[in-house]
């Protein structure tokens, strides 16, 4: 079977008659089956259910009913629940628990006929960006598998890349979304804070925390959007606004006004490769007819920081609950109470997700609250404050995704390293608006470079028109 790039491609060979919903499920079990010992992408697979659901939705093909994502096989992230299923968040302080009730985001994708194959490793609790704090072992990047896929939804990311499902279900707290996607050559988008109702995904930083897809196309992202948005009884923080039909209207503008950050296109830190890949993407947009235009913008510095205190500081609230009485892991060796919650918590968690609890527990302490917390607060009221300004100026602000491509395994020892990574992502998710990743070209070592683009709160449909004629077809 050859390797789709999108949900119109299945459809077509469906409507043929050329494949069915049942064989596509087989030839992705294929692909997991012979790359996942390897690249270790889904910690686990529910053949027989894929089967029986493949089986569902080609009865409804032929009887004219099925949904809008029939023939859409995909994988979801190990922090979305899912009823009678396992949701561990690659955690060993979630060993053992099965999730009770469905996701509302899963719960859309399912009424829409697409396939859940299986659930996706990532970071320990979304926490990082490269799949190493699994406690499954990191994931590995089909590209070379000695490099990292990114992450957290680094699983998720190299999934689609290696043709394991046509498309993966995310979070994205600072970047986990798009980062992998962009070292794996794939689309990643992040939408709108408050877009999907976030019921059913294991909390990380409830100010920033949002569901995205991984796929192959824009096209594809738009359709999933465009299923799990909406407002949502369960989840109060989800937006009421009316959802768009984001697939209907990918036709993009002739004419757009182009921001791009000068001092991230010249930070030091910014890969050559990546720099001339962006410089070209803005000679090439120029040549439409675009105005293309450098903009300031005085924070660079400052988001690392400020998103790491924030949130550090709501993971620790967030992830209070794990105490080892209620569900998970508990120690064996405890002998009261107070045992119980301390040996727990320190033979559960990983030593990233507990050096962010014990940060966020020191930025919350009253000795330090307003040096830190509501300073970085105050920061983040001046970036959203620049950032939509910015895109009042400007329909999108274009930048890179990452400072460089896919690195090596082990290669980043040291935490703050790996946070300076993210220094292109955060600005987004501290902004809450829509940013999406897409595939732009590769490195001199063919590795995949992505270019980043954000638009203004609830431009989605603008954003993704305008990201779908940047990127004909995913490298990977
Ligand atoms: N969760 C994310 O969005 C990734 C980010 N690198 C973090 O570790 O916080």
């Amino acid at each position: 079977m050859k390797r789709f790039q999108s949900l119109s491609e299945v459809r077509s060979e469906l409507t043929a008659g050329t494949t069915s919903c049942r064989q596509l499920v087989e030839y992705y079990l294929g692909n997991i089956e012979r790359q996942n010992p390897t690249l270790n992408a889904f910690l686990e697979v529910w053949p027989d259910e894929a089967r029986a659901q493949a089986d569902a939705v080609d009865a409804r093909l032929a009887a004219g009913t099925a949904g809008p994502l029939a023939g859409m096989v995909i994988g979801i992230k190990d922090v979305l629940a899912y009823a009678g299923h396992s949701l561990q968040s690659s955690s060993l302080m979630l060993d053992g628990f099965k999730s009770l009730y469905t996701g509302t985001a899963v719960q859309r994708l399912l009424d829409a006929d697409a396939i859940i194959i299986g659930r996706q490793n990532c970071d320990e609790f979304a926490m990082g960006g490269s799949n190493e704090t699994s406690y499954f072992g990191p994931a590995r990047n089909a590209l070379d598998s000695s490099r990292v896929p990114g992450g957290s939804s680094g699983g998720s990311a190299v999934a689609v890349q290696a043709d394991m499902c046509l498309a993966s279900i995310g979070s994205d707290t600072g970047g986990s979304v798009r980062q992998p996607a962009a070292f794996c050559g794939v689309v990643g988008f992040k939408p709108t804070y408050s877009r999907i109702s976030r019921y059913g995904l294991v909390a990380f930083a409830s100010s920033f925390d949002q569901i995205g897809p991984i796929t192959r196309s824009v096209a594809d992202a738009a359709l999933l959007l465009e299923v799990m948005a909406g407002p949502d009884g369960m989840d109060s923080t989800a937006s009421q606004r009316e959802v768009p039909a984001y697939s209907q209207q990918l036709t993009p503008a002739a004419h757009y006004r182009i921001g791009y950050i000068a001092d991230a296109v010249n930070s030091e830190g910014l890969n050559p490769e990546i720099k001339a890949a962006m410089e070209a993407q803005l000679d090439s947009l120029r040549g439409q007819g675009h105005v293309v235009e450098a903009v300031e913008f005085p924070y660079l510095d400052f988001m690392i920081p400020t998103y790491y205190i924030l949130t550090t500081a709501e993971a620790s609230s967030n992830l209070g609950r794990f105490d080892g009485v209620k569900y998970g892991y508990r120690a064996p060796d405890a002998t009261d109470l107070e045992s119980l919650y301390k040996k727990s918590r320190a033979q559960g968690f990983g030593a990233e997700v507990q050096r962010r609890i014990l940060l966020g527990t020191f930025v919350l302490s009253a000795s330090y609250y307003d040096a830190y917390y509501t300073k970085a607060q105050r920061v983040r009221r001046l970036i959203k404050e620049k950032t939509d300004e910015l895109l009042r100026q400007y329909d999108f602000l274009v930048l890179p995704t990452t400072p460089t491509t896919a690195f090596k395994i082990g290669e980043k020892q040291d935490p703050v390293s790996m946070y300076l990574a993210d220094i292109f992502t955060v600005q987004a998710s501290l902004a809450g608006v829509p940013a999406i990743s897409v595939p732009v070209g590769e490195d001199a070592a063919g590795l995949p470079i992505g270019l980043q683009v954000m638009a203004g709160a609830f431009r989605e449909a603008e954003l993704l028109a305008f990201a779908s004629a940047l990127t004909e077809e995913v490298v990977a």
